[in-house]
């Protein structure tokens, strides 16, 4: 592999976390997305707010920046997992400083964190399937430094008996490997809008992620409301459909009146846009 001058890997560290900020951002906007913050408001969220959201995104740019420039050009070793895994630690309490004490991202900081990272190990230039592959390397490594800490995610995955954030890293991001990304592409061929696309592939992502932020809240009858309804919306012909549209309408009171928020399948949204960015990065959708 090639050797990059530091100025270059700096400014691809910068870039990559420029892209990283920006899905975040276009995540939190993209409306009407059930139960989620958006546009139109804060879903089934009291403590949540776009602004919020957008502040919390910004300053977690420094964190990817930190991210790229660790991991640029280097092997999925267990020095790298240790320095990925305190870097987003302190990328977390960045996020709740910039929240006063609010998760806007915590999902998203290990989602997005290890694709960056992955990004960088690869030299800055790879297809979305080696950086899905290579991101899960990373979290399949032990981070021994990791603090014991109750987590809601990890008590749904105990008491359902299902994967949750750190299972659909460690086999390579299925969700958004063969839902999302197919899914985005397929709808934009089909000449849809970039907003429609953008809303089938959270669709797609929620017709089958066991989202935990879904099971804590609403348990197994708003894990499956949710699974069911982003079917019919598909199976509708998407949100660009009338029908389909009906069908998303419907799914967002469902969620609301469920107190549900299916904010995994968010995280994956924008870490779709992500690895969708990073093999088209000329391309302004
Ligand atoms: C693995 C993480 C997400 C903790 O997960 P945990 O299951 O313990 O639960 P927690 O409730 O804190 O967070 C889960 C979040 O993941 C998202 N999520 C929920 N379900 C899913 C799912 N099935 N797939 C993907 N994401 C999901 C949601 O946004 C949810 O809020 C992470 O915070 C972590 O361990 N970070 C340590 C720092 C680290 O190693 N970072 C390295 C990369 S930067
Ligand atoms: N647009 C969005 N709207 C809402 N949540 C989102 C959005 N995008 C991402 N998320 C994810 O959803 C998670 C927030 O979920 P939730 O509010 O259930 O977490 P919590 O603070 O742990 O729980 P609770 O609010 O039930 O106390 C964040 O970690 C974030 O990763």
């Amino acid at each position: 592999m090639k050797l990059l001058p530091r100025l270059q890997v700096e400014g691809s560290a910068e870039w990559l976390a420029r892209a990283a900020t920006q899905c975040l951002i276009d995540e939190a906007r993209l409306s009407p997305k059930p139960g989620l913050v958006d546009s139109r408001g804060n879903g089934a969220h009291h403590d949540l707010t776009l602004a919020l959201m957008e502040r919390s995104a910004h300053s977690l740019t420094p964190t990817f920046q930190a991210l790229a420039q660790q991991s640029w050009q280097r092997p999925a070793d267990i020095a790298l997992r240790q320095t990925i895994g305190r870097l987003g630690r302190e990328g977390e309490q960045q996020m709740m400083a910039a929240t006063n004490g609010v998760n806007t991202h915590r999902g998203a900081i290990w989602a997005l964190g290890l694709l960056v990272s992955a990004v960088a190990m690869l030299g800055g230039d790879a297809h979305a399937q080696q950086v899905a592959d290579t991101a899960a390397g990373l979290a399949r490594l032990p981070d021994d430094a990791a603090p014991k800490v109750f987590s809601k995610g990890l008590r749904a995955t105990h008491r359902y008996q299902v994967p949750g954030a750190r299972e659909e890293a460690q086999q390579a991001f299925p969700h958004i490997m063969h839902y999302a990304l197919p899914q985005l592409r397929q709808s934009r061929l089909n000449g849809s809008s970039e907003t429609h696309a953008r809303l089938d592939a959270l669709m797609a992502i929620m017709t089958s992620l066991t989202d935990t932020c879904v099971l804590s809240r609403a348990g197994m009858d708003g894990l499956e409301a949710m699974q069911h309804g982003a079917r019919a919306v598909l199976s509708a012909g998407g949100s660009a459909h009338p029908a389909g549209q009906q069908a998303l309408a419907m799914l967002d009171r469902q969620m609301l009146a469920l107190n549900a928020s299916p904010g995994g399948a968010a995280d994956l949204l924008a870490a779709t846009l992500f690895l969708d960015r990073i093999e088209s990065p000329y391309l302004t959708h």
